[in-house]
C-alpha cells in the first residue's frame, strides 16, 4: 500500500486555515506520508468574477466556464490561491511546489458536455510519473485544478473535489480527504459519521445532499478501489490531520455486496 495521502481543500475554508493545519501537514511527512494537496477556490472566483462583472452560472454544481469565466479561474487559482497555500506551507517549513494542472500535463481532459457546460473538463488522464518524482524528493506538489486538453492549448475548469478523487486513484492514494467547511455529512443537523455508496445516491435523491456536496460524494466514490478503501470529508476549523488522528467526519465506504 503506497503512503500517498491526498488533501483537497476547499476554497469555503482555505482562508481559515490555521497555522497548526500546517503544521500537521508537516507531522504527517515527518511520520514517512507523502501529502498530495489539491486545492479549490470557489468563494475566491465568485468574488473576482463580481469585481469583472463577470456572469457565471452553476449547472450541476459545475461553474458553466465561458472564456471570460476560464481567464478569471485560471487567474484566481493558479495565481492568487495557489501562491497564498504555498507561502502558508513555506511558513511552516514544508518544501512544496504549486502547480496547475496544466503544468506537464499534470491533468488532461476532454469537455465533459460543452454545450451544457463550457470549458468544464472530465479529466482524462493524471501524470502520475511526474508526481511520483516529486514525492520522492520529498516535495510536497500543491495543485490547482485546471486541466489540458490533447491538443495541448485548451484550458479545462476542473471541479476541485473531483480533481482530488482523479489524482487519488491515479496514484493509488491509500488516503482521500476533503477538508471543508462543515464537519461532514449532515441530516438534520446531525452528522452522519459513516456512508455507503448506496445510502448516498438515497440521499442525493432525498436533497439531503446538494450543491458543494455533490462532487465531494461523487468524487469519493469513484476513487475507491482496493487501494482506497474509503474517503473523508472532515471541518477544515476543528479537525486535527495528524498521523495517528482518529478524524471525526464522515467515512465514505463502498456498498457492500450481499451475497445471497
Ligand atoms: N448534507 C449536507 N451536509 C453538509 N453540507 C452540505 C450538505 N449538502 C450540501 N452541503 C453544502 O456543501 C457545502 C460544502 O461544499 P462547498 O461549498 O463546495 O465547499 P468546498 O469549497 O469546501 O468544496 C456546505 O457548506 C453546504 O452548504
Ligand atoms: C467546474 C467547477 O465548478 N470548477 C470550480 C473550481 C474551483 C472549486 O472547485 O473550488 P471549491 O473546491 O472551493 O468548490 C469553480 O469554478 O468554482
Amino acid at each position: 500500500m503506497s503512503d500517498i495521502i491526498v488533501l483537497k481543500c476547499g476554497g469555503s475554508t482555505i482562508d481559515e486555515l490555521s497555522d497548526q493545519f500546517f503544521a500537521n501537514i508537516r507531522s504527517l511527512k515527518q511520520s514517512g506520508l507523502k501529502p498530495i494537496i489539491v486545492h479549490g477556490g470557489g468563494p475566491a472566483i465568485k468574488q473576482m468574477l463580481g469585481k469583472l462583472q463577470i456572469e457565471s452560472e452553476f449547472v450541476n454544481g459545475l461553474r458553466k466556464t465561458t472564456e471570460p469565466v476560464m481567464d478569471v479561474v485560471e487567474m484566481v487559482l493558479t495565481g492568487t490561491v495557489n501562491n497564498a497555500l504555498i507561502r502558508k506551507l513555506n511558513e511552516a517549513g514544508i518544501q512544496s511546489v504549486g502547480l496547475s494542472g496544466s503544468d506537464y500535463q499534470l491533468l488532461t481532459a476532454k469537455p465533459k458536455d460543452f454545450e451544457q457546460y463550457g470549458y468544464v473538463g472530465e479529466i482524462t488522464d493524471v501524470n502520475a510519473e511526474f508526481l511520483t518524482q516529486l514525492l520522492e524528493n520529498g516535495i510536497v506538489p500543491v495543485i490547482a485544478p485546471i486541466a489540458i486538453g490533447v491538443d495541448n492549448t485548451t484550458r479545462y475548469n476542473i471541479n476541485a473535489d473531483t480533481a482530488a478523487g482523479a489524482i487519488a486513484k491515479a496514484m493509488s492514494a491509500k488516503q482521500l480527504i476533503f477538508v471543508t467547511d462543515v464537519p461532514g455529512i449532515m441530516k438534520k443537523n446531525k452528522l452522519i459519521e459513516s456512508v455507503t455508496e448506496q445510502e448516498i445516491t438515497k440521499l442525493i435523491s432525498t436533497g439531503t445532499i446538494y450543491g458543494g456536496m455533490l462532487p465531494k460524494v461523487q468524487a469519493a466514490i469513484e476513487s475507491l478501489s482496493e487501494d482506497l478503501q474509503e474517503a473523508m470529508i472532515v471541518d477544515g476549523k476543528h479537525s486535527e490531520i495528524t498521523p495517528d488522528a482518529k478524524l471525526v467526519g464522515t467515512v465514505i465506504k463502498k456498498s457492500v455486496e450481499v451475497v445471497q
